[in-house]
């Protein structure tokens, strides 16, 4: 055999193989590989070059295609999406290779994805590694595929099937795209030897039946039905995303028009999305996603410089809802967890609750059961020899703090103190430990098991040892873990404040929660903000307000609307002193069909009592656009989170954003709150809170933050070059 190497780039190589039986061709190149790039013009001009080589040159039979490092290609690289392309195009490439005379192998390991994937439906055969993962994300990033992607895949797998990875962009295992048909064959072995052999035992058959462009589309009999139907679909669980409705457009062409046509309407589809603000939304937030692991303190702590410290053994302390799902969560992470309630009933409870959920789960995902990971118990010492505490009892500072200094006495020294609170103060937690340097704030989000966030906070003792294993503990589980400083609400909750105070006011001042409901939900959110505070329960804010020293004996009072000086509006707490709690009493800002009922209706009592609550107060109602219910709401959130930047509580703007989307809902075709703001123009946003804060200047929330004022002064530069003009405040990090 003779192996010549022919490198065109840093990263990726071609070899030519031959031996006596068999002439293959094989590239070798790298995942997350380009198509855009000038190294991907490069690796094109490679792929085109051999080819036409291979097809040359009569003692070749045949050609396999292959990644470098065990990965096929990971598809084009998002980063150079704005540059100008160069290097031959990809789609007339694809169409090169499907059209070859000589059999085509992919051999898959690690990942095809999108462009990637595209390539290797233009090969005549598809093997793939049995640890491989194949998909078409594109929809993720706010694209359709591009390179025949939309046309190829349907006329392989059918339209449903196609149609569901379209426009999820969900990856597929090997297994999966074998029973699909997307793989002609799975290998446990090395792949590229196996697709070797393949292309051998191919040699010289027809190829007649291999190219899928040639395809007859499948046709469901009941063609409008289906595309009705699944667009209805895509439509409502899309929030307003464009992309996943453009991809069912580009199948629709599949089925529709002849392949070249279906081509044509394919890219004419793939041009609208790619200059759209929703695709540079979505592909900001794949870095943002990213970029949260790279954490920094403002006392320049960081992700590379911090060392975690294993943890093979948890415990969770209190076993409510938030105790229970961070056990399963740790549980199937592998973790040895201890369970602990100290109600006997409630330990019961508990235990039966958590192995339904691990049950259920396991089956769900077709894994073995992880209950052999907990262990349960009525006692706090169960905790002595474990690595890492999860402190989950109620939101309440005065038995948090009992439990911390128990916890100091009882567990081993270097055992890590955590607590999940969603607002409290992490350093007065630990100041009632012996090692405050070990505490860390881990805030998870409800349903814990389920909730992709995790809110790291570390306080101004937390050591960067702490930081680094709750950020490392976060990832093991599944979760994406921001870092984030110390103050009341730490990020997610503290933004929500001003938004939640907007909803309010507008009620106040003529809205219905009917109408900014609907807003929010237009803009994207999967609930608005009424029927949120339904499902969650009017109560949990009435608790808090009512610790904070807001809620008056006399709510109904005119005093009752100003607290502090500053504007306040009690309604939640009226609600609340009606014993309307939401979902769970069937009645809050919205009625239900009985307690627990699901379904919101609109009620006329609470529109009866907006309206007597804005007589008795003086308040004549007034008509509130669409755009000043947007703006107040999300516009007050915004300005909370450059105080946030300013305060350094977040390091940059795409840690607020990645907590807004997987934490509160936030459409992620829109970026992001801070995202968002520059989307819109940070010069208008001032304007408009410059305005509202003249209208309402009681409400401190709505006047801008002097960080915004200085970003918007500075020419308004676009959100990556933010962290240059925000200035860190020292800290004892
Ligand atoms: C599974 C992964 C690949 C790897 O996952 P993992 O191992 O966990 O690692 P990560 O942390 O995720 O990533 C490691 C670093 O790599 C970076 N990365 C990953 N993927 C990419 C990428 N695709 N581009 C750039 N960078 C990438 C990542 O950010 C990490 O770096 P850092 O930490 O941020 O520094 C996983 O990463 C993954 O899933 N990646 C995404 C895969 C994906 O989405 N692929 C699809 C991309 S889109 C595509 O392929 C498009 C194809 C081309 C179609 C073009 C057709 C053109 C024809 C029509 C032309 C019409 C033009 C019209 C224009 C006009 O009108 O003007």
């Amino acid at each position: 055999m003779c192996r010549a190497s022919l490198p065109f780039s840093a990263t990726w190589k071609l070899y030519l193989e031959r031996n006596s039986r068999c002439n293959v061709f094989r590239r070798i190149g790298t995942a997350g590989s380009t198509w855009w790039s000038p190294q991907c013009a490069a690796v094109r001009q490679g792929i085109v070059d051999m080819m036409h080589r291979a097809l040359r040159e009569p003692e070749v039979k045949s050609v396999v295609i292959c990644g470098q490092d065990g990965k096929f290609c990971g598809g084009a690289d998002i980063r150079e999406f704005g540059a100008k392309m160069s290097g031959p195009p990809l789609v007339p490439m694809i169409h090169m290779i499907e059209a070859a005379a000589k059999p085509v192998v992919a051999a898959i390991e690690g990942v095809a994805l999108g462009g990637g994937l595209e390539l290797a439906l233009s090969c005549h055969y598809r093997i793939a590694h049995s640890k491989a993962r194949l998909g078409l994300p594109e929809v993720t990033l706010g694209l359709l595929p591009g390179a025949g992607g939309t046309q190829r895949l349907p006329r392989l797998i059918g339209v449903p099937a196609a149609l569901e990875l379209i426009t999820t962009g969900r990856h597929v295992t090997a297994a999966e795209a074998l029973q699909l048909g997307i793989v002609d064959e799975v290998t446990d072995q090395n792949a590229v030897d196996a697709a070797v052999k393949f292309a051998q035992s191919v040699e010289g058959k027809s190829l007649d039946a291999r190219r899928i462009g040639t395809f007859p589309c499948p046709r469901p009999p009941d063609l409008d039905a289906v595309f009705e139907k699944v667009m209805k679909e895509v439509r409502r669980s899309a929030r307003g995303a464009i992309a996943p409705v453009t991809c069912v457009q580009a199948v629709h062409a599949a089925v529709t028009l002849p392949y070249a046509k279906g081509m044509e309407r394919e890219r004419e589809l793939f041009s609208t999305l790619f200059t759209s603000g929703q695709a540079r939304a979505l592909q900001y937030y794949f870095f943002a996603q990213r970029a949260v692991s790279r954490w920094s303190t403002p006392s320049g702590a960081r992700w590379d410089t911090s060392k975690p410290r294993p943890v093979r053994k948890a415990a969770v302390i209190g076993l409510g809802t938030m105790g229970r799902g961070i056990s399963v969560s740790l549980a199937q992470a592998g973790f040895s967890v201890v369970a602990v309630e100290t109600q006997e009933k409630q330990l019961l409870e508990a235990k039966q609750a958590v192995s339904g959920m691990l049950e259920r789960d396991a089956k769900r995902r077709g894994a073995p059961l992880a209950h052999g990971n907990i262990k349960y118990s009525c006692s706090l010492k169960a905790a002595a020899d474990v690595d890492l505490v999860i402190e989950a009892v109620f939101e309440d500072m005065a038995l948090k703090k009992a439990i911390f200094r128990q916890l100091s006495a009882i567990c081993k020294p270097g055992t890590f103190l955590c607590s999940n609170t969603s607002a409290l103060d992490i350093d007065e937690l630990a100041s009632q430990t012996q090692s405050p340097e070990l505490v860390v704030g881990m805030h998870f989000f409800a349903p814990a098991h389920v909730m992709k966030l995790l809110e790291v906070v570390y306080g101004p003792r937390s050591s960067p040892e702490a930081v680094a294993t709750a950020m490392q503990m976060g990832k093991k589980i599944g979760k994406v873990s921001v870092a984030v400083g110390n103050c009341r609400g730490f990020v997610g909750n503290r933004m929500l404040k001003p938004y939640l105070e907007q909803a309010f006011f507008l009620l106040e001042e003529g809205a219905t929660p009917e109408q900014v409901d609907q807003v929010l939900e237009e803009f994207g959110f999967p609930m608005g903000v009424f029927k949120v505070s339904d499902l969650s329960g009017l109560d949990v804010g009435w608790k808090v307000r009512k610790a904070d020293g807001l809620v008056v004996p006399d709510s109904t009072g005119k005093s009752a609307r100003i607290q502090g000086g500053r504007r306040y509006s009690p309604l939640g707490d009226l609600l609340c002193e009606q014993g309307r709690f939401g979902q769970k009493t069937g009645r809050g800002w919205y009625q239900y069909d009985k307690p627990g009922g699901r379904v919101a209706k609109s009620d006329p009592w609470l529109h009866r009592f907006l309206e007597e609550y804005r007589a008795r107060h003086g308040l004549v109602a007034r008509r509130i656009d669409q755009q000043e219910v947007l703006e107040r709401c999300l516009y007050a959130l915004i300005n909370e989170g450059f105080q946030i930047l300013q305060d350094g509580i977040a390091a940059g703007p795409e840690d607020i954003d990645v907590i807004y989307v997987l934490g509160y809902g936030w459409p992620r075709h829109r970026g992001g709150p801070m995202f968002f703001a520059d989307m819109v123009g940070l010069d208008k946003v001032l304007d408009r809170l410059e305005r509202y804060h003249q209208l309402h200047p009681d409400v401190p929330g709505l006047k801008p933050c002097s960080l915004l004022r200085k970003l918007a002064a500075g020419g308004c530069p676009p959100i990556h070059r933010w962290r240059e003009v925000i200035q860190k405040p020292h800290s004892q990090l």
